[in-house]
């Protein structure tokens, strides 16, 4: 039964190629969607946002210049002093970014120029020559304030009659801000290449360089393409099942510098493996792990059960909003760290903590949320599925000695419901669901513990919606939202939600 789903996998990739070879020229939907949204831009931009107004700069990928900083933004917790994005212990409370702004944004020049779409295409043929088909950069096309403009509207009008929406939060330099990078490798004309899947496809396009990328993860990447073949290395064929690398996977700590190359191959055995390590180490010796993950299964997943470090620690470590955090190859990691600080600031803050509360963390990766707002609640539950990013937050909280803190490795749905069922109560969630959203489950047990607030933190508007709708029913209010722009260049938006309890 299995072999016969795989030779039907096999069927259909190769089914997609055709298709894919077939439709080449064929513009994408991110191109389509571009368009549409420059309509909406006129209406949707500086006059309702305000944008225009505050004059400032915003968070870089990593970079951030800004008016109003998010260090000047008061964290409601307030009791100890909160530390800065460089581990500085800020004597106000506040945590700082320098580089954030609020409700102004700073335009890229060398986007802004563009104003037909011939001229448009010229541009985004400069900034990427593969946009259209990668697909992943829908709105590279637009100046980066109507970009922010175009969020604006969208979470206006998803979120009109439902709450109050501040304006966006930008990025002073929105380029090169992803953190993780992640290259599928393969073989064209004889040739090894790297890139990523077309959008709904296993065609893949070759990419050397990305705007959004990091681009310390690119070079690295490239440096694994050129080496490939002196070592004889085959990339992996999904039709034949020949061949050993399949992906390569790079993540950066933005603030600590260190880097994890995850090697991906279809099996244990890999010739040379010692002397590989020892060359790509002498190309890049800021690599500061290497590891080897073993994935056999025809599938989509990129990373396989099995791993072995084959140099270094085997995780990385990053800092965010002053608390250090491993991260492991297969825990979650927000990918913009810089948007990350802020987005965590404002759902911090919007929990209005005393230092008294007991406060649950629901889906909470490698413990991020719950680990830096622990400093001024009474306790915090941490809830995750998965089992690497569980380990992570159990020694991040040890790493920052947190001592009011617990994690639990199981569904945050089934973990609510013992909750609810034994009578235990909390006074703030915190949620930070997939893009999927939440689970009525979840949601009815966290009514029937009576937080009085949940702080919803989406990076899907319409399952945020949808969810609450739902706990609008179960008698909690969404009372404001704030976009922050956590994936320039795309159509994707992050945006986090205050709900609280209707006294009845
Ligand atoms: C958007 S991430 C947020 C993680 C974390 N709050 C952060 O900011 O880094 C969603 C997390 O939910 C986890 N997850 C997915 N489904 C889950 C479930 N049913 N129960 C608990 N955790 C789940 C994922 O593994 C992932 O770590």
């Amino acid at each position: 039964m299995a072999e016969k789903k795989v030779s039907v996998e096999r069927k259909n990739r190769k089914m997609d190629r055709k298709a894919g070879a077939n439709n080449a020229g064929v513009s994408k939907a991110g191109a389509n969607k571009a368009g549409v949204n420059k309509a909406g831009v006129n209406k949707a931009g500086a006059n309702k946002t305000g944008m225009n107004k505050a004059g400032a700069n915003k968070t870089g990928a990593n970079n951030v210049a800004t008016k109003r900083s998010a260090a000047n933004q008061s964290t409601a917790a307030g009791k100890k002093p909160a530390i800065s994005s460089t581990g500085r212990k800020m004597g106000n409370g506040n945590i700082s970014n320098k580089k954030s702004v609020e409700g102004k944004h700073t335009e890229d020049k060398r986007l802004n120029t563009t104003t037909t779409s011939r001229s448009a295409d010229k541009k985004k043929k400069v900034l990427c020559t593969v946009s259209r088909q990668c697909g992943g950069c829908q709105m590279l096309d637009m100046p980066y304030e109507q970009q922010l403009a175009v969020k604006q509207k969208q979470l206006e009008t998803l979120l009109k009659g439902i709450c109050k929406v501040n304006p966006i939060i930008g990025m002073e330099n929105p380029y090169h801000y992803r953190n993780k990078v992640h290259a599928v490798f393969g073989h064209q004309k004889g040739e090894v290449i790297s890139g990523v899947y077309k959008a709904g496809t296993h065609i893949l396009v070759p990419v050397e360089t990305c705007m959004i990328e990091d681009e310390k993860a690119d070079e690295i990447i490239g440096t694994i393409r050129g080496m490939l073949k002196s070592f004889k290395i085959r990339t992996y064929d999904e039709d034949t099942g020949y061949g050993l690398l399949r992906h390569v996977l790079v993540k950066r700590g933005f603030s600590t510098d260190e880097i994890m190359v995850v090697l991906v191959t279809a099996s244990p055995v890999f010739p040379s493996r010692n002397n590989f390590i020892k060359a790509l180490r002498e190309k890049h010796p800021e690599i500061t792990t290497i590891i080897q993950n073993i994935n056999d299964r025809e599938t989509s997943m990129v990373l396989g059960d099995k791993e072995k470090t084959l140099y270094g620690k085997g995780y990385i470590e990053d800092i965010l909003c002053g608390c250090t955090f491993r991260i492991s190859s297969k825990s979650f990691y927000q990918i913009n760290p810089v948007q990350t600080e802020i987005l965590y600031t404002k759902a911090i803050e919007a929990a209005g903590l005393t230092g008294e509360e007991t406060v649950i963390d629901a889906y909470c990766g490698i413990g991020t949320i719950g680990i830096i707002a622990s400093q001024h609640a009474g306790k915090v539950i941490g809830v995750e599925l998965n089992k690497d990013a569980v380990r992570d937050a159990v020694e991040n909280a040890k790493r920052n000695q947190i001592k009011n803190i617990q994690f639990y490795n199981n569904d945050a749905g089934k973990f609510m419901v013992g909750m609810a069922s034994q009578g235990e109560k909390a006074d703030v969630v915190f949620m930070d669901p997939p893009r999927s959203g939440s689970t009525e489950e979840f949601m009815d047990s966290v009514a029937l513990m009576k937080p009085g607030r949940v702080i919803y933190v989406s990076c899907n508007p319409e399952t945020l919606v949808r969810d609450l709708e739902y706990f609008k029913k179960k008698g909690y209010v969404a009372r404001e939202a704030w976009g922050v722009d956590l994936f320039p260049m795309t159509e994707h938006t992050e945006c986090c939600v205050k709900l609280e309890r209707k006294e009845k």
